[in-house]
């Protein structure tokens, strides 16, 4: 299930991990990653808790400096803070609910400089909540609020850690489906960590799966949704003791 159209050259990526050591403080928690994302192409970081996904998004996004290893942002192999990176293009949005309560959801998007008629476009469902607190809508809702506000901002790559947490299916597979859409009319490259498997390979083109801190196999959503519950079985179930000591 490797990929073998990989050679191309660095600017055909809007993300390229080669090599990357990750973790905290020097102590590794992911090794020797190998992560790509092309423009308009949506792929999926799964694994199962503690497998490195957030510590993977969290390194490419600026906000944790790499051990070692490469990682290149919008085609640029330079380090920068998560705020250089979003002035470049570069959107991160994660289960944390991220818009200001207090204020309306239309004074959200005021804020961040993106047109509620735009947002709405994205999710018609916001139009009757434009004059509410943020504070008062749904889980939903906020990131609804969340991902309108990161997408009319037209970023050239969404990293989106575990946007759906907690929230009902439906909810989960319209988030999903709005990065499908933008992934394809913005042209948008997208970096997905989510723990809702089947749903996620809806909508994805690829798939990394991790375990204990390193890929253990990527394919197509086709490739690794054939064989989804040998995957689970392997990669995708609760790391025991045992397995930790081994
Ligand atoms: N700030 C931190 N300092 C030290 N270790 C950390 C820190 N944050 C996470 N870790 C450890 O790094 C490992 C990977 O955690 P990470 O959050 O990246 O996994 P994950 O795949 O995103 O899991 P989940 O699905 O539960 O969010 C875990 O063993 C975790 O305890």
């Amino acid at each position: 299930m490797t990929i073998t159209s990989e050679k191309k050259v660095a600017s055909d990526f809007v993300l390229e991990c080669r090599g990357l050591h990750a973790g905290y403080a020097g102590a590794v928690v992911c090794r020797d990653l190998d992560i790509t994302v092309r423009p308009g192409e949506v792929v999926a970081l799964i694994g199962a808790n503690g497998a490195g996904k957030s510590t993977t998004m969290l390194t490419v996004s600026g906000e944790l400096a790499p051990i070692s290893g490469e990682v290149s942002v919008l085609g640029s192999a330079k380090r920068s803070s998560l705020s250089a990176l979003a002035r470049r293009g570069l959107s991160y949005v994660t289960e944390e609910r991220s818009v200001i309560m207090g204020l309306t959801s239309a004074e959200n998007l005021r804020l961040a400089g993106v047109s509620a008629d735009a947002a709405c476009e994205i999710f018609p469902e916001l139009r009757a909540l434009l004059k509410r607190p943020a504070g008062l809508l749904s889980g939903g809702e906020q990131q609804m609020l969340t991902l309108a506000r990161a997408l009319c901002r037209n970023p050239r790559l969404l990293l989106a850690d575990e946007l759906s947490l907690g929230l009902a299916p439906q909810i989960v597979e319209r988030l999903l489906a709005v990065v499908r859409e933008a992934a394809d009319r913005q042209n948008l490259g997208v970096l997905l960590v989510e723990q809702h498997v089947r749903q996620v390979l809806e909508v994805a083109d690829r798939v990394y799966v991790m375990r204990r801190g390193q890929v253990m196999m990527e394919g197509t959503a086709a490739e690794i949704g054939a064989d989804l519950d040998a995957v689970q079985r392997a990669y995708l179930a609760p790391v025991s003791d045992a397995d930790e000591a081994g």
